[in-house]
């Protein structure tokens, strides 16, 4: 695990009796390589990340034993998931645990900056007293626009609401809106008609660069644009011009196109400087609480995965959400192609091993088909071991992807 992961991860790991190694940030893709080709033993082994750490396709193909990756975040951007998918790879994610620190946020700068706060208490811890009201507003009454209307972006758009600020929302998928929040005709016209810009996409192709100086522009003169999602969202360059023209009034940026590797490096922006904007430093989720939860909920997917073959919520895999192994069977875990005829060869497997299913389960997607099929013997059974080799042996099944649980 790298990336400072919260230490609450480590009880399900021990329960599940998964052995927990840490290793420090910014790892590259060869340290991670020769970090998990390392492990001891020959078994199936696992890596939990943050938003920071890549892992990319070269590393699911040098690290054969790699069975499941843990993002312990929101965002899945940082992994390559096709190649895991197509791999039987299990990808978990975090996606509620630090949805509320994030909104908290963004409350907190979009009070921020109406109020000028950043800039005024500067101007105090340099000796200046700048009491006036000029430039500073009240954020009751004002329109809030927020782009990707998530799971973010609603929780935004509920605690501003109480704040007594107007939320429009834009989203490429229809959704409901909560309290009074209504969704925008169309994008310009949010950007028309909000004093605060906020956005919460994911890193999409086609959210990279979305925001440039096209959309500055349409922005209204005096807005505030918040950006808290990812740096791939928003052209800076473009930003800085916007607002050393006076034309967007502040930001506040918590994700950057380029993002130190760990704390240890230097970060540069080319909107330092800059006193009307706020930069932190990639903190949205960076609460207690939220890594709390976070370590919770993503080393007990893990930890389910591995013992018993459960996949809800998993991002690569078809969902099956397995119940725990009933006491004298044993439960064998194959991911194969999705081509005609597994099953069949797979229990007539079963049936040549002179065993009998007792519980079988398969769920197939994007030519991937998950089988958890539980037999009527102990794991210790000579044939539980040889029955695990044959299925492995299924021209079907992708190599050491066939698991006695
Ligand atoms: N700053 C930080 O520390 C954190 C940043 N994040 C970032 O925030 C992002 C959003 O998180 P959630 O709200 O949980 O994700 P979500 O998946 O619940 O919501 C994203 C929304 O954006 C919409 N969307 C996608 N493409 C769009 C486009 N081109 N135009 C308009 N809407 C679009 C989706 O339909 C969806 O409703 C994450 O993907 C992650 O990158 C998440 C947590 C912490
Ligand atoms: O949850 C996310 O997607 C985030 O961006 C937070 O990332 P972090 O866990 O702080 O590296």
């Amino acid at each position: 695990m790298s990336e400072s992961i919260h230490a609450s991860a480590s009880d399900a790991f021990e329960r599940a009796d998964v052995q927990v190694h840490r290793t420090s940030a910014g790892l590259g893709p060869e340290e991670i390589i020769e970090a998990l080709n390392g492990l001891p033993g020959d078994g199936p082994v696992m890596i939990g990340v943050r938003s920071k750490t890549k892992v990319r396709a070269p590393i699911f193909e040098a690290v054969p034993r790699l069975a499941a990756v843990g993002a312990f975040c929101i965002g899945t951007d940082q992994i390559d998931l096709e190649v895991a998918a197509q791999s039987g790879v299990a990808v978990f994610n975090a996606p509620f645990s630090n949805t509320r620190s994030v909104a908290e946020l963004v409350i907190a700068e979009i009070v921020c900056l109406s109020r000028q706060l950043f800039e005024r208490s500067w101007a105090a811890h340099e000796g200046r007293w700048r009491k006036d009201a000029k430039g500073a507003h009240e954020v009751r009454g004002k329109t809030l626009g927020i782009i990707g209307y998530g799971h973010i972006g609603s929780q935004l758009s509920v605690l501003a609401e109480a704040m007594g600020l107007r939320v429009r929302y834009h989203d490429i998928v229809n959704k409901l809106p909560l309290g009074n929040a209504s969704a925008s005709e169309s994008l310009d016209a949010l950007l028309a008609g909000s004093d605060f810009v906020s956005l919460h996409v994911p890193n999409t192709p086609q959210t990279r660069n979305m925001f440039g100086a096209a959309e500055l522009a349409k922005m209204k003169p005096g807005a505030y644009l918040i950006n808290a999602s990812r740096g791939t969202v928003v052209d800076i360059e473009a930003l800085r011009a916007s607002l050393e023209s006076g034309h967007v009034a502040g930001a506040a940026l918590d994700v950057y196109p380029k993002e130190p590797k760990s704390t240890a490096d230097p970060f540069e922006s080319p909107l330092q400087g800059l006193r009307q904007v706020i930069l932190t430093p990639h903190i949205g989720g960076s609460t207690q609480e939220a890594q709390a939860n976070i370590g919770v909920e993503v080393s007990e997917a893990l930890a389910a995965y591995t013992r018993f073959g459960r996949t809800t919520g998993c991002i690569t895999l078809p969902a099956i959400d397995a119940p725990a192994i009933s006491p004298g069977r044993s439960r064998l875990l194959n991911i194969h192609r999705d081509v005609p005829g597994v099953l069949t060869s797979a229990n007539q497997r079963v049936s040549d091993a002179g065993l009998n299913i007792t519980g079988q389960r398969l769920e197939t997607q994007a030519g991937v088909g998950l089988l958890l099929m539980d037999v009527d013997a102990k794991s210790d059974d000579p044939r539980v071991e040889s029955l695990r080799a044959d299925l492995a042996g299924l021209a079907q099944s992708l190599p050491r992807r066939t698991r006695l649980l």
